[in-house]
């Protein structure tokens, strides 16, 4: 285990709160002792504990009341509940409320650390479950589920599966839509960690004054708002992956003690100063030209070295034109599947169009253009017709002017926007009356894309 564990010991007998706690401090645990459920509950409000050790006869609110409330207030907490000898039918009664398991007085120490260790575990696999689910059928992992035959794709498959097992530290690059985030999972998924969670943070979404206690976490009252401890995303990642996704948009700050946590491979909940040992596998991605960022002053040298040991670079779309009619055929099957429709093909009249064009957006961009073709097709087989709008101008039907779609018009107006401010997000959000946030998310949306400028300026922030 990499983290200390942290355990509290409930009871008002004090050989009781003595005894157990010195076994369980033989592990390296923290102990902490509670004699009554009103002040374990105090304790509670103030920090983290992984499982409760809870004996049911107490004056007060007693065994019982502290498992209903620690199942209401920190549904994370596991409770074991303690009982005599002869009193089976409490401990029943306990795992009824919602008690994780029960100990039997007087305690066998080896039937104690069994029971902590499979405590452990299952929450480990709770956690992962709910995480798994979260991500829904995004990806099931590995490199089947990524498209592409052409020799771009197919030898970064192979460096994928060479760099997968190794712990070293991977920076992914590519444009936007490009399918990073694939590649991150697929190595997730391929390497030893794969039976930990992949928890993936999106630098660029998370608002600048959250992003700190959302990484590491906070222990309660150590800000306006922290009415109970949270656990970081930095924890959540323990034994798996930890993905930085938009890396290029870390703030200075966060940067400096993302550069920490490498280094030591240690960190601190926020408002708290017992360290927390960090077991995650970092891998990053950015569309952006760090090495730009770094000559600029908007990116440290020291933290690229640390997130670059080795590199991966995603072709766009436009350089491995030979996927295109590979991905449009799986995106028709997928969309028509879920949309419930009954188109099943695409001619290769579309398809020429497709491979014709230049996919700013990528690989999210033509996503988005074949669910829209799959949703309005009126006959089984797709046609250039769905996609006339890509076509060059003179070849194809012009859709501009008054048959333009308002959300072409507005990813327009936000890529001029955004030339104009030379991608400065925070003063491109302002002149948009949006928060940055949201000016993400339409810039992912759309696929938009930063043009090369000619001073070199690619500020993010
Ligand atoms: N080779 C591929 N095969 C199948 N689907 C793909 C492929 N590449 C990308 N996609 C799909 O395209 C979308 C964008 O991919 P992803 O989010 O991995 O890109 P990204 O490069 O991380 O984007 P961003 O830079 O905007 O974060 C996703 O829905 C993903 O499933």
């Amino acid at each position: 285990m990499s983290r200390r564990h942290r355990f509290m010991v409930v009871d008002d007998e004090l050989i009781v709160r003595e005894s157990l706690s010195a076994w369980l401090e033989q592990e390296g645990s923290v102990v902490h002792k509670a004699e009554s459920a009103e002040d374990a509950l105090k304790l509670m409000e103030q920090s983290f504990y992984d499982i409760l050790f809870v004996d049911i006869k107490m004056p007060g609110m007693g065994g019982f009341g502290l498992l209903e409330k620690v199942k209401e207030l920190f549904p994370t907490t596991l409770v074991v509940i303690i009982t005599a000898y002869g009193t089976v039918d409490h401990a029943v009664q306990a795992l009824r409320l919602g008690a994780n398991d029960f100990l039997i007085k007087p305690f066998d120490p080896e039937g104690l650390g069994l029971l902590v260790a499979k405590l452990l575990e299952h929450r480990r696999l709770v956690e992962e479950t709910e995480y798994l689910r979260a991500e829904v059928n995004r990806c099931k992992g590995g490199l089947d589920e990524i498209i592409g035959t052409s020799p771009a794709m197919s030898e970064l498959f192979e460096t994928v599966s060479e760099v997968a097992g190794s712990e070293s530290s991977i920076l992914i690059l590519g444009e936007t839509g490009t399918g990073k985030e694939l590649i991150a999972r697929a190595i997730h998924a391929l390497s030893k960690r794969m039976g930990g969670p992949f928890v993936p943070i999106n630098c660029g979404a998370i608002p600048e004054s959250l992003i700190e206690s959302e990484i590491f976490g906070y222990e309660k009252g150590s800000f306006t708002g922290a009415i109970r401890p949270k656990r970081g995303l930095i924890e959540v990642a323990e034994t798996g992956t930890l993905f930085l996704d938009e890396v290029g948009e870390i703030t200075p700050k966060m940067q400096v003690d993302l550069l920490r946590v490498i280094q030591d491979r240690k960190f601190y909940r926020v408002g708290s100063v017992e360290p927390i040992k960090a077991d995650f596998r970092l891998i990053s991605a950015t569309h952006q030209d760090l090495n730009k960022m770094i000559a600029n002053g908007s990116f440290r040298q020291d933290f690229f070295y640390r997130i670059n040991v080795i590199t991966l670079r995603v072709p766009p779309l436009r350089e491995r034109k030979e996927d295109i009619a590979l991905l449009a055929k799986h995106f028709v099957k997928r969309f028509a599947m879920e949309t419930n429709r009954s188109v099943d093909s695409i001619d290769e009249g579309a398809v020429k169009i497709l491979q014709d064009y230049t996919w700013p957006g990528n690989v999210r961009e033509l996503e988005n253009v074949i669910e829209r073709a799959v949703v309005t097709a009126r006959k089984r087989m797709i046609t250039a017709e769905s996609f006339a709008y890509l076509a060059p101008e003179e070849i194809c039907i012009p859709v501009k002017g008054f048959s333009r779609s308002l959300q072409s018009a507005e990813s327009d107006h936000i890529a001029h926007v955004l030339a104009d401010t030379g991608w400065n997000i925070t003063r491109a959000a302002k002149i948009l009356e949006v928060d940055r946030t949201t000016l993400h998310k339409k810039i992912r949306k759309y696929g938009i894309q930063q043009q090369n400028s000619k001073d070199g300026a690619g500020g993010s922030r």
